[in-house]
């Protein structure tokens, strides 16, 4: 890598475990290959996508330390700019989930040599009504699980607390009405969780669906009928759903342009962040992005 001006951007969240440890490790590292490495580290809550959108055209590279949050911030600053940085993800938050799709190590020290000596991948993002991302979307089950995470839960056990907040929320989990037009196909019915996912994990899990890719141009969806322990740990844990379809309690479909509509007004999950609510027209755009990733040879 030979970079003349990059951005490094990370949470500066009080709290946020191991960040000067973290940038000590990365920093030098970055420095030898970066003319002139910009640091800014974030002051408050949407301040990544206010430095995105003010800065990301004047540098060729944007390395973003931090987790999930910080990547969608990020990724809603760059998506609106004509001309887009390079981006490089350093995991610095708890899932880290986007990093994991890459395939980029979660030891920071590790991470940083890989992106130095890595190549570029073109990634799709997704446009949500006016807004972006990159890993997931997501409504019922997954945002009820996101809202309902203790944060003293996810500072201590991490992953585990998806799986724990999603077993709490199901106890009282109502199906909801939907209208799915998938390209040129519609789908109505009631559902717990409708996931779109560019990325293949989440809440560090992989999700046991053949054929995820982040630059194929599609987005997978994913229709949960029912909710049961089970049918839980097929889709956070270690199950293999190999046939579209293939159990009447879930629906995979993929497609580039999508509308969802809701009898109720829901909550929208994006990357792990909860803002927006239904109805929303997602388009895929196909390789939107360019990143590194560690080289394969
Ligand atoms: N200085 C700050 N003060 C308060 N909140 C901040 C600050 N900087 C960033 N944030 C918020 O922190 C959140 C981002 O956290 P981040 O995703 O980096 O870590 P995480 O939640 O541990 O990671 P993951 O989503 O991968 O589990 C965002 O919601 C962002 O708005």
């Amino acid at each position: 890598m030979d970079v003349q001006k990059a951005m490094l951007i990370y949470n500066g969240k009080a709290g946020q475990k191991d960040v000067y440890d973290s940038l000590k490790k990365c920093v030098p590292v970055l420095a030898s290959h970066i003319d002139q490495l910009i640091i800014m580290k974030t002051k408050r809550s949407l301040h990544a996508k206010e430095i995105c959108e003010k800065y990301g055209d004047q540098v060729e590279l944007v390395i973003i330390l931090g987790g999930d949050g910080t990547v969608h911030e990020c990724i809603n600053g760059l998506s609106r700019l004509e001309k887009r940085p390079v981006v490089a993800i350093l995991p610095g938050g708890t899932c880290n989930d986007f990093s994991r799709s890459l395939q980029i190590s979660q030891d920071i020290q590790e991470a940083v040599e890989q992106l130095v000596k890595g190549e570029m991948v073109s990634v799709d993002a997704v446009k949500v009504n006016e807004d972006y991302f990159i890993n997931f979307w997501g409504i019922g089950l997954v945002t009820e699980t996101s809202n309902h995470i203790r944060e003293s839960e996810k500072a201590i056990l991490g992953r585990v607390s998806y799986f724990l907040s999603a077993l709490r929320t199901m106890k009282d989990l109502k199906p909801f009405k939907y209208r799915l037009q998938r390209d040129h196909e519609m789908e109505e019915g009631k559902a717990v969780m409708i996931l779109v996912t560019n990325g293949s994990y989440i809440g560090t899990n992989p999700l046991p669906f053949i054929d995820i890719s982040v630059n194929d141009g599609y987005a997978e969806i994913v229709v949960v009928n029912e909710a049961n322990v089970t049918l839980l740990k097929d889709i956070f844990e270690i199950g293999v759903l190999e046939e579209k379809n293939k159990d009447q309690h879930i629906q995979l479909f993929r497609a580039k342009e999508i509308y969802i509509e809701t009898e109720d007004e829901l909550d929208v999950d994006m990357d792990g962040e909860v803002y927006l609510n239904t109805p929303c027209k997602l388009e895929i755009l196909h390789h939107h992005f360019r990143m590194l990733k560690p080289s394969q040879t």
